[in-house]
């Protein structure tokens, strides 16, 4: 455990502090972050996680019962079916209040099971998993847990922290490439809001920065989490702060809708960071070097930075929806400068247009 970094988190709103750990091999973590009395532990996993929750299974089993619960893969899992098949299992063990869940998978896995755990007895314990770059900086960390409903992105849920969070960060290693650039767009969100020195290592070398095995790669997850650890104690339950690790966002969840759920989130949050730094161009005048600095940066990780003109009306309906919306005035979180973000709020439906006009194919 010499190479473990441990990173803080402040427990608010009735939340016990707790730690997110990374580093390589380091599975082991896991038991001793389990609650000591819990008798039951339930891994909720999806298929392509199947051998490695065995494995963890069998690592646990001889001082808990260990349940497995296999959900559909990615956003198919976020589905208030799979809570309830969840629901089931936990019903049919007789799951107390001192038993725990483990999620174990991408962020989609993550929020599931946090959400399940947050929901059962009305909560328990959770040790977060993550196995994917986006999981490890943002999905896993900061207890937002939910699904997704026909309406919208992440419509139901609930803050419900976990009691550690484990990142291993050779579980990254069956990723595809696509994958971790998906993920990456979160941790070049921390960038732009926040830490600038995550945009100086992909501009020093992109293929350093975003490869699993490198002391770059380390260094930028290790101030991705840092920034979220530290906004998520302050502002736990979005009271205000915590609005900014929304950029992107409100344009990047329509665009999920749009697409039925089946698009990449980090795919669809780099086109809402494009749009985004548009509107604050328009709005806060975030200097042209700073919205190219935008388009260079998702370039350079293979990000889309575009959608199609027509889909429009279908966006804006969508984002009207959004959670950060207070009545009909919707709210966008722009930059003033790269890592000075705020909100704007209730902007004319014209200034959206002209701010995506600019992204449109
Ligand atoms: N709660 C939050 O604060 C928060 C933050 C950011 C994103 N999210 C949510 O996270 C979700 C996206 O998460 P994601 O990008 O991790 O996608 P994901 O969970 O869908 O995982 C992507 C794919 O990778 C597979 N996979 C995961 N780990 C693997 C591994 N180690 N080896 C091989 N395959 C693996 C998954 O099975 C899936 O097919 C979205 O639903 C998004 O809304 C939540
Ligand atoms: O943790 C947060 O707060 C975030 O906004 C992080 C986002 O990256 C994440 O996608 C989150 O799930 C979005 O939250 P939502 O409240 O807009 O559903
Ligand atoms: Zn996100």
């Amino acid at each position: 455990m010499s190479d473990t970094t441990v990173i803080p988190v402040h427990g608010t709103d009735g939340m016990r502090d707790y730690e997110v750990l990374v580093g390589r091999g380091i599975l082991d973590a896991v038991a001793d972050r389990l609650p000591p009395r819990a008798e039951k532990v339930l891994i909720v996993h999806a298929p392509p996680l199947a051998e490695r929750a065995e494995r963890l299974r069998e690592q646990l089993s001889e001082r808990y019962q260990v349940l497995l619960a296999e959900i559909p893969d990615a956003e198919g899992a976020k589905r208030v079916e799979v809570a309830a098949f969840c629901w089931q299992i936990l019903g049919q063990t007789d799951f107390t209040r001192s038993d725990a869940i483990i999620g174990l998978g991408g962020g989609a896995t993550t929020d599931l099971a946090g959400f399940v755990a947050a929901t059962w007895l009305r909560g328990v314990a959770v040790v977060q998993i993550p196995t994917t770059v986006l999981g490890m900086v943002d999905a896993a960390v900061g207890g937002k847990t939910g699904i997704n409903t026909a309406e919208g992105k992440n419509l139901v849920g609930a803050f419900w922290a976990p009691r550690a969070v484990v990142c291993d960060l050779e579980l990254l290693e069956g990723l595809s490439r696509n994958e971790i650039l998906a993920g990456y767009a979160e941790v070049v969100k921390a960038g732009f809001i926040a830490e600038p020195g995550i945009l100086e290592l992909v501009e020093a070398d992109a293929q350093r920065a975003t490869d699993p095995t490198t002391p770059e790669f380390r260094r930028a997850v290790e101030l991705a989490i840092a920034m979220k650890a530290r906004v998520v104690g302050e502002d736990f339950t979005e009271q205000g702060l915590r609005e900014i690790l929304n950029y992107g966002h409100t344009l990047g969840h329509a665009i999920e809708h749009a697409e039925r759920y089946q698009w990449r989130h980090g795919a669809a949050i780099a086109i809402g960071m494009m749009f985004a730094a548009e509107l604050s161009r328009l709005t806060r005048h975030l200097s042209d070097d700073a919205v190219d600095r935008h388009r260079r940066i998702l370039d350079s990780l293979d990000l889309p930075t575009s959608y199609p003109a027509g889909r429009w009306p279908t966006l804006l309906a969508s984002m009207r929806r959004d959670k950060k919306a207070r009545g009909a005035l919707m709210r966008f979180i722009v930059l003033d400068d790269i890592a000075r973000p705020t909100v704007l709020q209730g902007p004319d439906e014209s200034l959206l247009f002209s701010a995506y006009q600019e992204i449109a194919s």
